[in-house]
Formats: structure tokens, sequence, C-alpha cells
């Protein structure tokens, strides 16, 4: 099968909108292959932080997006997948809100990205892929058929954020997390590389006040799978 001809529904959004929630759901309920864009940033970020290698050395950074030494493995319902690095479970490391951050920075790097790309392109395999992101529906998959922008407020999403931490057993103050999403906005909006977007063709969803499930049936309908 050519790859253009295996589905692909784009999930795009900030932080805390529930990207990954749904992704996962969508994934399972279609049986489509999954592809989680974010964990490539946040690996690359904690690779290069394991290595001593800084924000300011591009050429390293791309070395080491190149080389990731990844595996996804599947896990029961509703936990996410679990993450090895070279061989190492990352799962745990990769979620904290420092990795986030500095994942974020990395991704601003237009030759990080090019690193990233085709790697990207290379879940698309049938029978179809549900990829979770900022730029999935704008540059990786443009001819996607389905693209959703999945959004919330910062405040939801970050009472959000609060009430994961809290469930890790991490205890964080609410208006600093509100803060970090507001500048991880700010950065993943504004940056020149592949800026976060609603893809011109792209079907807005807010949740704020909605339930996981409300969300989870807006897509199927949004996907022509209701
Ligand atoms: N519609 C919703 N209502 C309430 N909580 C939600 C909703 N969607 C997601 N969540 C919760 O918010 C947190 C962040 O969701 P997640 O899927 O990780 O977002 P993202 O991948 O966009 O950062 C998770 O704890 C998730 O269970
Ligand atoms: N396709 C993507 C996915 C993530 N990124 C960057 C921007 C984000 O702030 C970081 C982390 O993304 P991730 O989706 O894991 O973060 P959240 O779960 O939404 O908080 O990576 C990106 O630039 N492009």
């Amino acid at each position: 099968m050519n790859p253009q001809d295996i589905p692909v529904i784009a999930i795009d959004g900030p932080s805390g909108s529930g990207k990954g929630t749904i992704t996962q759901m969508v994934a399972r309920r279609l049986g489509y292959h999954l592809l989680d864009s974010g964990a490539l940033y946040r690996l690359t970020a904690l690779a290069a932080q394991r290595q001593g290698i800084g924000i300011a050395d591009i050429d390293g950074l791309v070395r080491v997006a190149g080389k990731l030494d990844v595996a996804f493995l599947p896990t029961p319902p509703g936990e996410p997948a679990r993450v090895l690095m070279g061989g190492d479970d990352v799962t745990a490391d990769i979620r904290t809100e420092t990795c986030g951050e500095n994942a974020s920075r990395v991704a601003a790097i237009q030759a990080v990205r090019d690193a990233l790309l085709q790697r990207q392109r290379d879940f698309r395999q049938a029978p179809g892929l549900v990829a979770d992101g900022r730029d999935m529906g704008t540059v990786i998959f443009p001819d996607a058929p389905v693209k959703i922008f999945l959004t919330a407020s910062a405040e939801e999403r970050a009472e959000r954020r609060y009430r994961q931490l809290l469930d890790a057993g991490v205890d964080v103050s609410i208006d600093a997390l509100l803060e970090e999403i507001r500048a991880r906005d700010d950065r993943d909006m504004n940056r020149a590389s592949a800026p976060l977007r609603p893809a011109d063709d792209a079907q807005v969803i807010d949740s704020t006040g909605l339930s996981i499930e409300e969300v989870l049936e807006k897509v199927m309908a949004a996907a022509g799978q209701a």
C-alpha cells in the first residue's frame, strides 16, 4: 500500500488539551498505530541532557535526534506507553515538567525538527495512524484526511496537569503550572519553525468543560467514525 493511501488522523494542540489521552483512545477504537511525536522531542532533550549536550550545541542536538534508540511498548488501556531509550525504561523521566520545558526549547530548532521528520512519517503504516503533536496536520502529514486541533483554556489545562501530578504524588503549585503552560504555549506558538497553529483544514475542538468521553465522541464524529 502507498503511504499516501494510509489514513492519518492528526491531532494537534497545546499542552494539557487532552491530545495524548484522546489519541490513545481513538487508536485503540480503530485499531490504528499511534505516534506520540512529543515523546521524540522529550527523548531528544533527555538524551542530550544525559550526554552533557547544551541547547547551544546544535550539531550535538541534531546528532542525538538522528540517533535516538527508542522503543514504544504497548500497555493496558489508560496507561501511557512504556518508553525505552537504549534499553532503559525512561517512561517517567520524559514526563516531568522540566523535560517538557527542555523539549519545547529543543523543538524550536529547525535542524532538530528536520532530523526527526522521516522517523515520524515512517509511523504511517496500515491500517492507519493517529498522530499527536504540534505540527502533525501542518508539516508532518499535510495530506492527512482528518485534522483535529484540540484546545482548552490555559486555566483548565493547568488544573488538569495539577490533578495529574497530584495523582502521581508530585506536589506543585497550580499558579506555577499555569505560568509554565503560558510560557510553553508562547514558545510553541511563536517560534519560526513549525509553530503550533491549526492547519487551514483542521476542525477545532475546544474541550473546556467537556469530559474525556464527550471529547472522544466529538473527535470520532469529526473523523467520520461516529
Ligand atoms: N476533557 C478532559 N477533561 C478532564 N481531564 C482531561 C480531559 N482530557 C484530558 N484530561 C486529563 O488531563 C491531563 C492531560 O491530558 P493529556 O492527554 O496528557 O494532554 P496533552 O497530551 O494534550 O498534554 C491528563 O491527566 C488527562 O487525564
Ligand atoms: N510535534 C511536536 C510535538 C511536540 N513538540 C514540542 C513542543 C512541546 O512543548 C514539547 C513536548 O510535547 P508534548 O506533546 O510531549 O507535551 P504535552 O504533553 O502537550 O505537554 O515538544 C513539538 O514542537 N512538535
